[in-house]
């Protein structure tokens, strides 16, 4: 049974991001072992955890990109059943910089879905893209190839690809990671935006200093769940030097 955090009634965990028992080995070797964590309904996640702690090995065993044994679900839908509720955004490193295409186009990629490529090219969707892209602050280089930005304004054009699937839950890998200030301020405020919305954002992120400052819950592992929980219960030194074996501030 899953272990539920004291309280709440059914109506509460309703709708719910919940993992039960969830474990991925690669080619023999566990990187995940019996993950259980009750998302909170909306609001900002940050994943903490040292270097193979599996943060991202969650982030895409929850979504199905790689095997794994256990359960997770959406209010009681499979992840597949809650597809369109969800939007990822990956690890910038694990993308191929040198593909061909603009801006606008990764952002117009975000809208396919089942109907398929030549709806999302429609007036209104290009409008929606050129919207996103205003949002996080790239209107002028809608047209721009992708490939010859920086390394900050790359994120920001996939953190507008995410956008475009209008998800209630998005996951993110490190949309932080080498970015300069200015992105910085401009990711988070779209944190900010989409946690007024009413969304959960699961975002994976090394920066333990704004963990406190920027984010609602925390979610510390390190091939187990060290400590989940609001920041202020959960993000303790004691978890911290459970986490990464050596005494941290927060
Ligand atoms: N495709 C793969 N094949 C084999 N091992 C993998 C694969 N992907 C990840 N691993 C291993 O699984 C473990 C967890 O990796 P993962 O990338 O999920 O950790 P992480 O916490 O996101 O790390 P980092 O902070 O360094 O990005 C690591 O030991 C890693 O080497």
């Amino acid at each position: 049974m899953l272990a539920r955090p004291p309280g709440p009634t059914l109506d509460v965990l309703a709708g719910r991001l919940m993992v039960e028992d969830l474990s991925v080995a690669y080619r023999g070797v566990p990187a995940l072992t019996d993950i259980t964590w009750v998302a909170p309904a909306t609001g900002l996640v940050a994943v903490v955890g040292p270097n193979g702690a599996g943060k991202s090995t969650l982030i895409k065993a929850i979504l199905g990109l790689v095997p794994s044994t256990g359960k997770v679900n959406v209010g009681g839908r499979t992840m597949d059943e809650a597809r369109g509720l969800t939007a990822y955004v990956p690890q910038r490193a694990s993308v191929d910089w040198d593909f061909p295409a603009t801006a606008l186009d990764v952002v117009l990629q975000g809208m396919v879905r089942e109907t398929g490529w030549f709806r999302a090219y429609g007036r209104a969707r290009r409008g929606k893209a050129l919207d996103l892209l205003d949002r996080v602050g790239l209107a002028d280089l809608a047209s721009r190839q992708i490939g010859a930005m920086s390394g900050g304004q790359q994120q920001r054009v996939f953190l507008a690809r995410g956008l475009a699937r209008d998800a209630r839950i998005l996951f993110l890998d490190e949309p932080l990671a080498g970015v300069d200030a200015a992105s910085e301020s401009i990711i988070l405020d779209v944190f900010d935006a989409l946690d007024r919305d009413g969304r959960l954002v699961v975002c994976v992120h090394h920066d333990l200093g704004t963990v406190a400052a920027r984010f609602r819950d925390v979610l510390v592992l390190n091939k187990t769940v060290i400590a989940a929980g609001p920041v202020a219960e959960a993000f303790t030194p004691q978890v911290l030097a459970r986490a990464y074996g050596v005494p941290l501030a927060t």
